[in-house]
């Protein structure tokens, strides 16, 4: 079976630190697989070379079946995958409305041209509030601006715009950071929708959410895979327990 993504044998150096050690892991179509670890254990760096941001020293890195390992990050984007959270991917100085527009216009692949129109563009304007329904949010929330809103909610309509394109592959880090009790309710009620019908990686740092929302967990420490399983598993497991207990040491 394609996984839709494979991380095969990867290492990244960086200078004398091996952040990433002999990293291999498999996500099957539809898994929502969480990756946590202590801080410092190498979670972003991972991220950031499965995405195409910094590359591996040495391994793969398979996205539905296409090595993908050097390849740039806008070609990575084509084959399907997505990443959220970067702040920069919403324009905070136009609306909520404009934001997705945009992100929905870029898809299609004629972007600027239609820039000027976009509010008069009925259908555009649809498929916008059907993905801002996603989140939660009506089509009174179009007309404001980004900027004026709390970071919870800059947070999901980020998602709402990562997942414009339909992504097969969504890498998320760290979702619930910076989030309210309330926020973060929010959030994995809107991630558990993805469950079964996006692959997601997820890294996490708030333990309620991934072990309500993981299918199986892979878990880091000093940039090693030291355990892959389900929350019961991972739950279960001695080794998982010493790496957060010596933190906490
Ligand atoms: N560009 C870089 N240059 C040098 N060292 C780096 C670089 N990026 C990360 N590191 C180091 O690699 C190690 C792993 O860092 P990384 O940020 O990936 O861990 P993390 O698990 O995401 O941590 P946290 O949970 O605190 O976000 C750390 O020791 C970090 O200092």
């Amino acid at each position: 079976m394609t996984h839709a993504l494979e991380v095969r044998d990867l290492n990244k150096y960086f200078g004398g630190l091996h952040a990433t050690r002999n990293v291999s892991m498999a996500l099957p179509r539809g898994e929502m697989h969480a990756v946590i670890g202590p801080n410092g254990a190498g979670k972003t760096t991972l991220i950031a070379q499965l995405f195409g941001e910094v590359s591996p020293t040495s391994g793969t890195v398979l996205v539905n079946g296409r090595d993908v390992t050097h390849r740039p990050v806008h070609e990575r984007a084509g084959l399907g995958m997505a990443r959220s959270f970067q702040i920069t991917t919403l324009v905070r100085d136009v609306t909520v409305g404009e934001n997705v527009c945009l992100a929905l216009l870029a898809r299609r692949e004629r972007a600027f041209r239609f820039w000027r129109r976009i509010d008069r563009n009925a259908d555009l304007q649809d498929e916008a509030a059907r993905a801002l329904a996603r989140i939660g949010m009506g089509r009174e929330h179009m007309p404001r601006r980004v900027a004026d809103m709390s970071h919870g909610e800059q947070r999901l309509l980020e998602l709402a715009v990562a997942l414009v394109g339909d992504p097969t592959l969504i890498l998320l880090d760290e979702p619930m950071a910076g989030l309210g009790s309330e926020e973060s309710r929010a959030m994995t009620r809107f991630l558990s929708q993805l469950k079964g019908r996006t692959t997601v990686l997820l890294v996490e740092h708030d333990m309620e959410a991934v072990f309500e929302l993981a299918d199986r967990l892979t878990v880091l420490v000093r940039g090693e895979v030291v355990a892959v399983g389900t929350p019961a598993e991972i739950r279960a497991d001695g080794r998982v327990r010493e790496a957060y207990l010596g933190e906490d040491a």
